[in-house]
């Protein structure tokens, strides 16, 4: 761990909801009310008394008498309180552990709460009793709380205030805390600096007053150059989320400290151009165009994680060019277009698209013209990847029999029978389905010459890309009557928001099933996708692991050791003895050392020594052909 460049400042911090996360006497009077009818309107009361003497609403001593007037608790129900408490310790707190091991002398808890149940917390972060300055309770003959000792100072108005001046502290003074009564320290000149403390409380008027606003205690460290776990404080990182989805993502990233902003819908190139400064994570589905410029923009990009299957919308090799890995969710919503793909078939082949919209109008249609089982037809599957396949097993159990073709080898599924080309197919099926990935060589895929080799009276779906059918082409035929019908999910124009109108020469026409691009659209799959896509960006965001990564070389890392150094470089010869002269030069010994290369980059990850010196971390940022380099601690 690097030394601090100066002498350290001494830090004043509060405890309650500033070192936990919450405050004691609300959870000493939880503790104390356990099974009583009271307890939630007691606790409540305590609480709100809390809440204004923080904010600054109510003077302190009169918050602090009206609070243990409420709070019928005993001396046995302060270790329990302890308990509690260790388990409540703030996150960021618990993370730095080892500043606090490191540099006790410097710290101070100085706080309107009491010793009782401090220090034992405090201590095991390595501060001694005699840096805790805390109230203490009174107690009567039965170990009942009946109030606090008058005579310390923390227990009058002003009570920091005086317990500063009393400390007599030379050099600098950092106060940290979530309470009016921090900020007062500052107010009273007795430290140069306030910083409101927000990660678990944030007060308007204390923010209001803050020389700084720490989100995490990472960030102190951070402004301050001192020794931190993380490289970077996650509070810093900033997400942007595109297109909608499942809240569940933003709520992870969220919980993981990140700042995350949400714009409902999608951007066109200019709007992400102007927005994507200061990113670090980009979360778009299927429309958003991750461009060549929208890169250039992007000074501060890690990862884009696309909440869908397809990644065509994303320049890939632009994005690992610039050290920014892609993750999508490849297999969450197989499922749902799987259950789409199947009604789709059996509603146009009952010719439900021209039947329904007839009921609605009060027409009565009533005949078998054209409509058919679909038991022991031919159903033909172009692209027989993780849809595709899935499909196969779904429609075989339903009577079909399933043909299909793909440009790559794939293992048959039940009684599939593998077609050598593309017109084999087209030549044979009843249905004909297109589950092809989004690749720029798949436009127009299927065209007029493909579409005439389909049987009369086909059908045709396409719930993979917009681009991979020639639109037009297929109108011309659905209206010559040389197909039977089509399902159409995506299209090569689809609109940006709900509220622009979607045009297409495929409307009106008859037999003709359109969904506005809802093959994924389930709760189930929305859900999963929320999940799955923010737990491999912050598996690479805190360890470096690139598994699944639609772009980036894939290793999947074991436990770091020490220090990792995750580096991403141009794929030259000579990167990786650059690398290892840097740190063998610098005497730091190398523990565990991972590389991986493809065509454009080499990514390697070193876990190193816990000792070494800061001008080693300078000298690897410099090695030559470095595309992102990265301490993770
Ligand atoms: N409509 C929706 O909401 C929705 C939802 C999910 C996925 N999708 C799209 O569905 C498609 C399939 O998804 P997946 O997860 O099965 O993808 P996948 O990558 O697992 O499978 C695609 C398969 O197509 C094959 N292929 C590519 N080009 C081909 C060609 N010209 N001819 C024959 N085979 C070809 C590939 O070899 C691969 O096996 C993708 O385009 C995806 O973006 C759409
Ligand atoms: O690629 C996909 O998974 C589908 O096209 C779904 O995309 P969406 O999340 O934009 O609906």
């Amino acid at each position: 761990m690097p030394e601090p460049a100066q002498p350290l400042p001494y830090l004043i911090i509060d405890f309650d909801s500033t070192f936990t996360q919450v405050e004691g006497l609300d959870e000493l009077a939880d503790i104390a009310l356990q099974g009583q009818p009271n307890r939630e309107e007691v606790v409540g009361a305590i609480r709100a008394l809390t809440d204004r003497g923080m904010s600054g609403e109510l003077n302190f001593s009169e918050s602090l008498k009206q609070r243990l007037e409420l709070l019928p608790a005993r001396r046995e129900h302060i270790a329990l309180l302890v308990e509690r408490l260790k388990g409540k310790v703030s996150e960021s707190i618990i993370r730095n552990r080892s500043f606090f091991e490191r540099f006790p002398g410097r710290v101070y808890i100085v706080s309107s709460g009491f010793r009782e149940f401090i220090e034992p917390v405090v201590a095991e972060f390595g501060i001694d009793a005699d840096h805790v300055l805390a109230n203490t309770f009174t107690f009567d003959a039965d170990g009942r709380i009946t109030g606090f000792d008058t005579n310390n100072v923390l227990s009058r108005d002003g009570g920091k205030i005086l317990q500063l001046r009393e400390l007599e502290l030379e050099g600098d003074v950092y106060a940290l805390g979530d309470g009016y009564t921090d900020y007062q320290i500052r107010e009273a000149g007795l430290a140069n600096r306030f910083y409101a403390f927000t990660e678990n409380v944030h007060r308007e008027a204390v923010v209001a007053r803050a020389d700084e606003v720490l989100p995490s205690f990472d960030e102190f460290l951070y402004q301050n150059k001192l020794p931190m776990t993380l490289s970077y404080p996650k509070n810093r990182i900033k997400v942007l989320l595109l297109e909608n989805p499942d809240p569940r993502a933003a709520e992870m990233f969220r919980q993981e400290g990140y700042q995350v902003d949400s714009v409902p819908g999608g951007l066109d190139e200019d709007e992400l151009v102007q927005q994507i400064e200061g990113v670090s994570i980009l979360g778009i589905r299927s429309k958003t165009q991750v461009t060549a410029r929208v890169l250039e923009a992007a000074n501060r990009l890690i990862a884009v994680g696309a909440f869908c299957i397809g990644t065509n919308q994303i320049d890939l090799t632009g994005c690992m060019k610039k050290g920014v890995a892609v993750f999508n969710a490849p297999f969450s919503n197989t499922r749902s277009v799987v259950e789409l793909a199947l009604g789709e078939i059996i509603m146009l082949a009952r010719r439900i698209p021209e039947k329904s919209p007839k009921m609605h109008e009060g027409e009565w249609d009533k005949s078998a013209k054209g409509a058919f089982e679909i038991r022991g037809k031919k159903l033909g599957i172009v692209g027989y990847g993780n849809i595709g396949s899935q499909l196969s097993v779904v429609a075989e159990a339903v009577g079909m029999q399933v043909m299909y073709y793909d440009v790559a080898e794939k293992l048959q599924l039940g009684n599939a029978v593998k077609c050598r080309t593309l017109e084999e197919l087209l030549r044979q099926s009843d249905i004909v389905t297109l589950h092809v990935d989004g690749r720029p060589a798949n436009t127009n895929l299927i065209g007029a010459a493909e579409l005439a080799m389909m049987k009369p009276g086909a059908l045709l779906l396409n719930n993979s890309r917009g681009h991979v059918v020639d639109v037009p082409a297929l109108a011309a035929v659905l209206r010559s009557g040389h197909l039977g019908g089509a399902a159409v999910d995506v299209f090569p124009h689809e609109p940006k928001t709900n509220h622009e109108s979607f045009e297409s020469e495929l409307r009106g026409l008859p037999n003709v099933l359109l969904t506005p691009h809802i093959g994924g659209s389930t709760a189930e799959a929305q859900r999963n996708i929320a999940e799955f896509v923010p737990e491999r960006i912050m598996q690479y965001v805190n360890t470096g692991n690139t598994q699944q990564s639609v772009n980036f070389p894939n290793i999947q890392l074991p436990e770091q050791q020490a220090h990792r150094l995750i580096h991403i470089h141009h794929n030259v010869p000579g990167v990786l003895a650059r690398i290892n002269n840097v740190l063998a030069q610098h005497h730091v010994n190398i523990l565990g050392q991972y590389l991986k290369t493809n065509e454009h980059i080499g990514y390697v990850i070193t876990d190193i020594d816990k000792q070494y010196e800061q001008e080693v971390i300078g000298e690897l940022r410099k090695v030559e052909h470095t595309i992102k380099f990265r301490v993770l601690y």
